[in-house]
Order: C-alpha cells, then structure tokens, then sequence
C-alpha cells in the first residue's frame, strides 16, 4: 500500500519531466556538510541497489529527489527515492518501480484533485514592513562598502479552508508557466524559473537570474531591465555562478549579454551558461551534489561577496528560509540530473502555505520598489491557490 496516493514528487517542464509516488528510502542531512553527507548516502544506496534499466537515458532507473536548505544552519535538507517514478523525455515515456524483498507490484491509486480555498493571509515571520527596513539597512552597509550585492527575502502566510492537495498548486503552476519547472519535493512546491544546473554526460547547462521588470509602467521590460542596476544585479550572479563552475569544467561558455525571459508575472535578464565537465572531477552517483555544493549559492539568492552576504542575510531577514532558494531538483544513479532553485515557492505544512519571495539589492536599490518586486514574485504561488 502506498504511503500517500497522490504524485508527491514533481519535476516537470513544458510537459517533460519526473513524477513520483511514496517513499522507498529517505535521508535528511543539516550543516555545512549536507551536499557531501546526501553523496555519501546516495553512491551507497547506488552500489547496493540492482538496477534493471533498459533506456538508459538520464532520469530512468534509480532517481532520488532532492531539496537542500539555503544555509548551512538551521535547516533541514532531503533525499528521497520514490516507490514509482513516471518519466517523458525527448518522446519516450518510461517507468520505474523500485521493490524490496517479495514486495507486490505498485499501483498508484488516483484520486481527484483537492480543491481548496484560502481562508486568509497574514504576515509571514518577516513582515512587509520590517522587510522594508531589512532592505534600507541592507542599502546603507552597500553604501558603507561593506559588501556588493545582497538578496533579502520574506516570507507571506496563507491559510486554506482543508488542508492543501499539492497536486492542486502543481498543476495550475504547470499550466500557467510551462517555461519554468513545477517542483514538489517533501512538501516544497514551486515553479522556478531558474536552472542551477543541467548536468547530462560531460554537458553541464544553468539559466542565471537576476535583474526584474514587472508590469506596472508603460515601459517595455526591455527597456526597464536595461538599468545599471539590473544589468549590475545580474553579473554578480552570473559572475558568482561561473567562478564556482569553472573549476569543474575544461569548457564554459557565458553569453557577453543576457536575454530577457519574460514570464506572466515578471521579466527577467536571463543568461544560458553551458560547458563540458572535467571527467576526473565529476564522476559517480553524487557528481550533481557535488557541483551543486560548489555553485550554492550564487549571487542570484545570496550575494557577492558570498560569506559576507549569507551572514548579512541571517543577521537581516532574522527568518529561516529553510529550502526557499536551495537547490531543488532530481538526480540518477549516473550522476546526472537537474537541480534549480527553488523560488516561486512555498512550505506547505496542513492548511498551512508559507510563500517566500526576495530581491537583489545593490547600492542603489529603493526599498518601495523592491517590496513591489517581492510581492510579484509571489503572484505564482498566490493566484495558484486563487485559483478554485
Ligand atoms: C530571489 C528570487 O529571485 C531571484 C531570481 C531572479 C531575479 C531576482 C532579482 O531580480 O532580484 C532574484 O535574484 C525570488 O524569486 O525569490
């Protein structure tokens, strides 16, 4: 019997992706060791298993999902391997069951999906207002020379009527933004716009972020993110991404300029780095994590300098952001997999959904607008629940 009947795991994009059912093996992992401790636990996992895949294609076979915490401390990561995965990929649509000893086949109960309506909002551990001093402050030790750039987050709380069914926020997240991926993983569920890192073979790909226009001024999003403050945003995450990727690779290619990615709530200045992987320093199971341990967390959810601007963030937002803004994604038995950054997301925990957004903030940010700016990021998750 399964443990929950609905695909508690997601991972899809413009309809490609992983789905998964119940839980054949967990491990949760804290501390600035967590990415080094979940490779341990899942090459060993790996090297007892036995695996009949006759694809061969990244995401079949063994998979686990995974969704680590933003900071070292305090925060809890997760790596779980489902019962059943359903795969599309490339055309091809597989499935993976995993059973231990004489277990029965699996065969996933569907039921329909939940509805439920939001009861109420209330302010979240970080309030609207004190977020805006957050952000002021933030300015004002930028403006002392204490540090480059800096992203501030807070969060928002929603109440509903029954407790949330995710797969009602997924797949109103799936319909409405194709082009981002719809993730639930231990009861984190978002669409995130942005791609930490594509590992497949020798080919590592990211989609950096940073730098937003929303609607709201007759201007087109290209020419509000032509500022120097978007345009100075954005090159300290992609700067931040491909000094830390770098080592691992004998190829990295990072566009001179960004595009823009627009999305039905936001616009953002967009970079596609992609390279090819140093064999020596990637190989087995837990390859991923290791380069995902290496690039979190980039200056698009913490800040440049890194050490100065994790701290800065604990000090200021004085909130545990617990896996909002971790990485966030799946990884196989080869070591390949994808792993994003969970924005656009929320915790759900019964009727209880706690939403997160944050903002870059460099010298001359202007808290008002960055308070606008968070409250679009959460229009995702905000008008999925609306949504009844
Ligand atoms: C931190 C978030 O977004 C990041 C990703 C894209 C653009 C961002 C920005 O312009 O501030 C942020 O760096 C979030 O959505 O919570």
């Amino acid at each position: 019997m399964l443990p929950n009947p609905e695909p508690v795991f997601s991972w899809v994009h413009g309809g490609e992706g992983l789905v998964g059912w119940g839980e054949a093996a967990r491990i949760e992992v804290k501390g600035a060791d967590r990415f080094a401790a979940a490779e341990r636990w899942w090459s060993e996992l790996v090297a007892t298993a036995e695996v009949e895949d006759t694809i061969g294609r990244p995401g079949t076979g063994l998979v686990a999902f995974a969704s680590m915490s933003f900071a070292d401390e305090p925060g809890s990561s997760v790596l779980i391997v489902p019962r059943v995965v359903v795969g599309r990929r490339d055309g091809a649509t597989w499935r993976t069951e995993l059973h231990e000893g004489d277990d029965a086949p699996i065969t996933p109960i569907v039921q329909p999906v939940r509805r439920v309506r939001v009861t109420r909002y209330s302010e979240g551990r970080l309030s609207v207002t004190d977020y805006r001093k957050a952000v002021a402050r933030a300015v004002e030790r930028m403006r002392a020379g204490e540090l480059a750039k800096v992203v501030l987050a807070h969060d928002l709380v929603a109440e509903t009527d029954s407790p949330l069914d995710q797969r009602f926020l997924l797949q109103n997240l799936a319909a409405r933004y194709p082009s981002c991926w719809a993730f639930a993983v231990d009861g984190l569920v978002g669409a995130t716009p942005e791609l930490l890192l594509r590992k497949t073979g020798e080919t590592v790909e990211s989609r950096v972020l940073a730098g937003t226009a929303w609607p709201g001024s007759g201007e087109s999003a290209e020419s509000r993110l032509d500022s120097a403050k978007n345009r100075s945003e954005h090159e300290f995450a992609v700067r931040s991404l491909a000094e830390t990727l770098r080592p691992y690779c004998t190829e990295l290619d990072v566009p001179q300029t960004p595009s823009v990615l627009r999305l039905p709530n936001v616009a953002h200045l967009a970079s596609e780095v992609s390279g090819r992987l140093d064999p020596a320093k990637t190989t087995g199971p837990g390859a991923l994590l290791r380069l995902g341990h290496a690039v979190h967390p980039t200056a698009a959810v913490g800040g440049t300098p890194r050490t100065e601007a994790v701290a800065l963030i604990a000090e200021l937002e004085a909130m545990d952001r617990g896996r909002y803004a971790g990485p966030v994604g799946w990884i196989d038995a080869r070591g390949d997999g994808e792993l994003g950054i969970a924005l656009r997301c929320a915790e759900l925990r019964g009727s209880l959904v706690r939403l997160f957004a944050g903002c870059g903030i460099v010298s001359d940010s202007d808290p008002d607008a960055e308070v606008r700016e968070a409250a679009a990021k959460m229009l995702p998750i905000r008008d999925a629940l609306e949504s009844a």
